[in-house]
């Protein structure tokens, strides 16, 4: 599939720093975000104007599913949109808090993991056509997804109970159980496997990554996903690919994230060991080959760079290399020149403060946005993208149908039903208008379901 509808869904975690006696728990400060929500859409469970979908999931961790994108760019722009739009949340929440006579401050964290050990995600998806192998997908995939957190993991302290304290690559690869799986909870797989394509399930599946750590530099994102379709093009093209299963994927998921030079070997099923940086060298020598013969996509040129610059950074060991651009990179700097000022060690909780700073969404107070506005992190959309993804849906996929249905049927004060798929005024005998093609961003029927606001 040479142009792919892209999607990212990101949990995110909410904490409460009290100035006083009073603090919250997680629930009841969800309830107090999702106020204004709620009062919009009457529902914790919504799609916005801009073709997303923003809801409250049993638990306590917001969710924000961008609209289906066609292009890498785009999706980070609606990405950081949905950062926006949680901001925006925290907002309201912060003027309840201070109207209740409370003191301190809501944060709200895109990473994966809370002090009591619970893992919320960043689900990718990607679309494939139906025909075509399923389980050649997964065998292919799942060591580049084992392997890559290497590259694009958010980097974490991980701390022993015995209080030693070292430095991980992934938020994410301790709580993966399986390879797949249909389930997304219980055993938590790298790719779920359950069959809901979103579209015409004759023609296309939806595949579902849930492996990944949520992302805050753009070109950790860019490499994330780029990588991810460049392998599954390769993989629909029928490049002939070696086979790098591994011996023990979950050992090998842990061993990979907890080893911060990447070279430690890997066992695969064949019989020969890897270290993740060949694997991923591999991988990268297909990928480079294989845009040479193919029709280039935007994103390939600088998602082959970066990919192979942040090869090249873990084996020589000069992470200056891509420290303004890899989050655990930048994370790692941070704290490291942090440790040269203060003398504090990896244990120390002003750097487990530091590391969930980094993941703070607010774009004043956080660790991210300051990095930003000192030049320390290189961004790939700017502030106005972002804003226009606030209200605005990808132009070129069936979100703006969704979007453009959402906003106006909102503002005519009408009674809707949308998902995915479905558009539908509730008050009229009208038939439910399904667009089950993801790439279709103008439809006649839609147009008129409009007309009838
Ligand atoms: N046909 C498609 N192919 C690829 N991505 C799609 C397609 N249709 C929708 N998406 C994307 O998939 C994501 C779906 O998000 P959503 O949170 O609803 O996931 P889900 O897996 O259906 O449900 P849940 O999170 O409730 O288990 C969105 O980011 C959306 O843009
Ligand atoms: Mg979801």
């Amino acid at each position: 599939m040479s142009k792919r509808i892209f999607g990212l869904e990101t949990e995110f975690g909410i904490t409460f720093a009290p100035q006083g006696e009073r603090t919250y728990t997680p629930d009841e400060l969800a309830r107090m975000l999702f106020r204004k929500v709620v009062a919009w859409g009457r529902s914790s469970n919504v799609f916005l104007g801009n073709g997303s979908r923003l809801y409250l999931d049993v638990g306590s961790h917001p969710e924000y599913a961008t609209a289906e994108c066609d292009g890498v760019e785009q999706l980070i722009a609606h990405d950081r949109a949905g950062e926006r739009v949680l901001e925006s949340l925290v907002a309201d929440a912060q003027e309840q808090i201070a109207a209740a006579g409370v003191l301190g401050r809501v944060h709200v964290l895109k990473n994966n993991t809370d002090s009591a050990g619970n893992s919320y995600g960043c689900h990718e998806n990607y679309l494939l056509r139906r025909q075509g192998d399923f389980t050649r997908v997964s065998e292919i995939l799942v060591p580049h997804l084992i392997t890559r957190q290497i590259l694009i993991g958010a980097g974490k302290i991980v701390v022993t109970p015995r209080g030693a304290a070292s430095y991980a690559f992934s938020q994410r690869a301790d709580h993966i159980w399986e390879t797949v799986s249909s389930s997304t909870t219980r055993s938590r797989p790298i790719i779920n496997t359950r069959d809901e394509p979103h579209a015409d399930a004759e023609r296309y599946r939806r595949l579902h990554v849930i492996v990944g750590d949520s992302s805050m530099a753009e070109p950790t994102t860019l490499l994330k996903v780029g990588a991810a379709d460049l392998v599954l093009r390769m993989i629909e093209a029928g490049v002939p690919m070696r086979d790098y299963a591994l011996a023990n994927p979950m050992r090998a998921i842990r061993e990979i994230s907890h080893d911060i030079s990447g070279k430690a070997p890997i066992e695969l099923s064949s019989g020969r060991t890897m270290t993740a940086i060949d694997l991923q060298r591999e991988y990268l020598g297909r990928a480079k080959a294989f845009i040479e013969l193919n029709e280039k996509q935007p994103h390939d040129d600088a998602t082959i760079e970066l990919w192979e610059r942040g090869l090249d950074a873990l084996e020589t060991g000069d992470l200056s290399r891509v420290e303004s651009e890899l989050d655990w990179a930048i994370k790692l700097s941070v704290i490291r020149r942090y440790q040269e000022r203060t003398g504090a060690d990896l244990a120390d909780p002003r750097i487990a403060r530091l590391d969930l700073a980094y993941h703070d969404i607010d774009s004043e107070r956080g660790l991210y946005s300051k990095l930003v506005k000192s030049g320390l992190v290189r961004t790939m959309v700017s502030p106005e993208e972002i804003t226009a993804a606030i209200d605005t849906p990808p132009q070129t996929t069936r979100a703006r149908l969704r979007g453009d249905f959402v906003a106006a049927a909102s503002r005519a004060r009408r009674d809707y039903t949308v998902d995915w798929m479905h558009l539908k005024i509730n008050d009229l005998s009208q038939r439910t208008v399904r667009c089950s093609d993801p790439f279709k961003s103008v439809d006649e029927r839609v147009d008129k379901l409009m007309e009838q606001l």
